[in-house]
């Protein structure tokens, strides 16, 4: 895995400033620069070229997405690249929705034509973590991939597979945003399988 396409979900709106996914991108960057990667990155609310975007998805081997928990699932901005971008694929992305009548094993979603490539979800959310992981709370213990279901499921749509989501919760309540930071930086090393640098102290 040496592409990697990093895509800034951040969005100054109401009480989100943006300034959070904004760092925990610009992080990714660096890290993974200085990690010898190759990178291209976008912020997708300061616009974008939906072709560039389909060959940026072309080019990569990874693809991570840096955004906020809005209403339950990803900001309207995201959403907006996801149909736009995926939308253009048609042809290069993926064929079609995979079934066939001469081959009627070949199911609804085996149309992707991006396999192997990967992709991950890095999320902030101001619900702390129990919310999402015990039973007797608000996401009944289904944890956040499922909180995100539809979400993987586009990314899947293409052929794509999913790398481990990391998750920082309580972000507007009980900000540690280099604790948070660190923790990231450690998940993304841990996952690409490379040394993470010593962390940084909190605020
Ligand atoms: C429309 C809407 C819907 C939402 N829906 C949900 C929901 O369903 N569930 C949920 O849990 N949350 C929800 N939220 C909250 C949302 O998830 C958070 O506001 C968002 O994750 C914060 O990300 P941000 O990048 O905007 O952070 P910011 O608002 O920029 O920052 C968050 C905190 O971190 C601090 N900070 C940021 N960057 C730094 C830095 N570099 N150094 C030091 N401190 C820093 C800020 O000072 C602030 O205290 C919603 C918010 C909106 C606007």
């Amino acid at each position: 895995m040496k592409n990697i396409l990093l895509l800034n979900g951040s969005k100054a709106f109401a009480h989100s400033y943006g300034r959070l996914n904004d760092t925990f991108h610009d992080a990714a960057v660096e890290l993974l620069s200085n990690a010898g990667f190759n990178i291209r990155q976008t912020k997708i609310d300061a616009g974008y070229d939906v072709q560039e975007e389909v060959e940026n998805f072309l080019w990569a081997d990874l693809v991570i997405y840096q955004m906020p928990g809005w209403w339950m699932g990803a900001p309207w901005t995201v959403k907006k690249y996801v149909d736009e971008v995926f939308t253009a694929g048609h042809g290069s992305l993926y064929a079609s929705d995979g079934r066939s009548r001469s081959h009627p094993d070949q199911k609804y979603g085996s149309g992707g034509m991006i396999q192997g490539k990967k992709y991950m979800l890095s999320l902030t959310w101001n619900a702390p973590e129990e919310a999402f992981v015990d039973p007797a709370q608000f996401f009944e213990g289904k944890g956040v991939d499922a909180v995100y279901f539809p979400f993987h499921k586009a990314n899947q749509f293409l052929g794509m597979t999913p790398l481990p989501t990391y998750l920082a919760t309580d972000v507007i309540k009980a900000p540690a945003v280099n604790t948070t930071l660190q923790h990231y930086r450690e998940h993304l090393a841990q996952t690409l399988g490379f040394e993470c640098p010593k962390p940084a102290t909190d605020k």
